[in-house]
């Protein structure tokens, strides 16, 4: 009797979880949610967040996502409440103006439990963060900052040149990968902690190779699908012992932190020489460092909500890495060192990978790269090797460039650094019109790819062919490749609003600097470009991990 029973009472439980599940994860997405409207990425988005998930694990996002624009528009869907938008009115005006917050997908770029400008997820305290170091990277301050010249002077002709001159003249080809970031931690790290602190990657190869294991070992990138798309899961997993994540990760982590804090207390000991008196030379002072220890002092950081911070639980880690984190360091240290870590972590990467694809780019097409050369030799103070002066141009002189302003901003179109989708949450209590789209719903994900930003062939005609020539509008081939709409609106390699990219006008001039001692210099031709192809990730560097180049002097005078 019993047993009969029993399913005549599960039925009608049965009947109402499935007519539930069918409502709300079938028929509401599919034909009544205010998504419902617009064109699925997939069949399968409406319903489940699992495709988009598969398509992050099989890293072909930005491209899956890409061709979903060309076949549907400028808004589609990646998942029940996921949009990716491709437009600039009603699209990454909208979404990067104000009032949408990032999600926790940033939440990985904490440093030592401390939320930086990059992982703080949300505006306000984000707004603080951004405030106290914005002047020392304004363009008007880099074009006139004689710590700039100092730093750009002395990696170019003391470092550089001497390198490339040496592969040059002993035939030797160089992984321009390798070169490039180098250049991109000396030159940053001298302008956060003064140039007797900073680095020598250039000249020092095993602490470089030291310094790249640590980052890659603390950001490995073969699993920051998951600490990406899922820190729950992963972190829930880790406490059964299952590490999805290799837990050497926080061993690495634990070193960087403490190489990071390492060059704190050199930049420290700089200030206190000053102090005592000693000269405040042009590069020789830690000019960012001073400047988050000056404010950040002012700042009551025991009432700001953003910054959590375990230190007992800090320093014990350090205490296992046997290193220099075991000393007892004030919140303030740590909030200091957490944004300068960021902010390397995103000038090594970034800068590395866009200036390889310019180097390739004019291997290729030597013509350009001859014209390059006879642009850069007409500066005032060209950057010459060997020159008894060793001088750089003026910064204002080499930003006025139009030739090598166009190769960087046509590099960086066609091979952004950070190409995958930057999300964002639509906002809590409104409804938002994306592109043609009117009332999404708040807190809907949603994200713009530079990667497809920056081929819509309407305003980037040819858009997969590398044509410096676009952005040079005096030039009479360009009229071939000027688009219907303003192509600086839609160039988003620095993404743009609020969250841009502090560092757009830093990592422009510094790479000029290095495009010029180069060039001015040195013709570069290809000897390996094997997996030269972008990676389909967030950051998007070569397959290969390298582009190897030969070097030769340039002739003295370019026809
Ligand atoms: C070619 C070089 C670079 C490129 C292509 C680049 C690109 C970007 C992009 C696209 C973003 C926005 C990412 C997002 O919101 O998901 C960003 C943010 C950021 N970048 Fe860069 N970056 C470069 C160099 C640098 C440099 C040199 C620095 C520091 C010195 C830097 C520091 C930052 C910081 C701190 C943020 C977060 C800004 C905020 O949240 O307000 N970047 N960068």
């Amino acid at each position: 009797m019993e047993l009969v029973a029993f399913p005549s009472v599960l039925s009608p439980t049965l009947l109402i979880i499935s007519v539930f599940v069918l409502v709300r994860h079938v028929l509401y997405p599919a034909f009544f949610s205010p998504l419902a409207k617009i064109p699925n990425a997939h069949p399968l988005a409406a319903f489940t967040s699992a495709w988009i998930t598969w398509i992050r694990f099989r890293n072909i996002e930005n491209s899956t996502v890409h061709e979903a624009h060309k076949r549907y528009g400028s808004v589609v869907r990646l998942g029940p409440s996921e949009l990716s938008v491709n437009c600039v009115d009603d699209g990454i005006k909208t979404i990067y103006g104000k009032g949408f917050e990032k999600t926790p997908f940033y939440s990985v770029f904490v440093n030592y439990g401390i939320l930086n400008m990059f992982s703080t997820l949300q505006s306000h305290p984000h707004a603080i963060k951004k405030k106290r170091i914005a002047n020392i990277y304004a363009k008007s301050h880099l074009l006139s900052s004689p710590d700039i010249r100092a730093i750009s002077t002395h990696i170019t002709h003391k470092r550089i040149l001497p390198l490339i001159a040496n592969r040059a003249a002993t035939d030797t080809p160089i992984d321009v990968f390798n070169l490039y970031r180098a250049a991109a931690v000396d030159m940053t790290t001298a302008y956060f902690f003064g140039l007797p602190v900073g680095t020598n990657h250039l000249e020092n190869e095993d602490k470089r190779q030291h310094w790249q294991e640590q980052y890659l070992g603390s950001s490995p990138p073969d699993y920051m699908f998951f600490l990406h798309h899922l820190p729950q899961l992963t972190s829930w997993l880790a406490k059964f012992g299952i590490h999805v994540v290799p837990k050497d990760r926080f061993f690495f982590k634990d070193e960087f932190d403490a190489w990071c804090l390492n060059m704190c207390s050199g930049a420290e000991d700089l200030l206190s020489a000053v102090a005592s008196g000693a000269e405040k030379r042009p590069g020789y002072f830690p000019v960012v460092y001073e400047q988050l220890k000056r404010i950040t002092r002012k700042e009551n950081m025991s009432e700001d909500p953003s910054i959590r911070l375990d230190d007992s639980a800090t320093r014990q880690k350090g205490r296992e890495a046997g290193d220099i984190l075991d000393v007892p360091r004030s919140r303030q240290q740590l909030e200091i060192a957490s944004e300068l870590m960021d902010q390397l972590i995103a000038t090594h990467e970034t800068m590395g990978i866009s200036l390889l694809y310019v180097s390739w780019e004019l291997s290729r097409n030597p013509k350009i790269q001859d014209r390059l050369r006879a642009e850069l030799k007409s500066l005032p103070t060209p950057v010459i090797y060997g020159s008894a002066d060793e001088e750089v141009p003026d910064a204002r002189s080499l930003d006025d460039l139009p030739l090598l302003h166009a190769i960087v901003m046509e590099t960086l179109r066609l091979h952004p650094a950070v190409a995958g989708g930057q999300p964002r949450v639509t906002p809590p209590n409104a409804s938002t019109k994306l592109g043609d789209y009117a009332n999404i719903p708040p807190n809907t994900r949603v994200s713009s790819y530079a990667w497809s930003l920056h081929r819509n062939p309407e305003v980037f005609p040819d858009p997969d062919g590398w044509h410096p020539e676009r952005w040079l509008e005096s030039e009479p081939s360009s009229a071939a490749y000027q688009g219907s709409d303003k192509k600086e609106r839609w160039f988003w390699a620095f993404s743009s609003g609020g969250r841009m990219c502090i560092g757009s006008n830093y990592a422009m001039l510094m790479m000029k600097y290095i495009l010029a001692a180069l060039h001015t210099n040195f013709v570069s031709t290809i000897v390996d470009d094997e997996g030269i192809e972008q990676t389909d990730g967030f950051m998007a560097g070569p397959k290969g991990d390298k582009l190897i180049l030969a070097f030769q002097h340039a002739p003295s005078e370019v026809s």
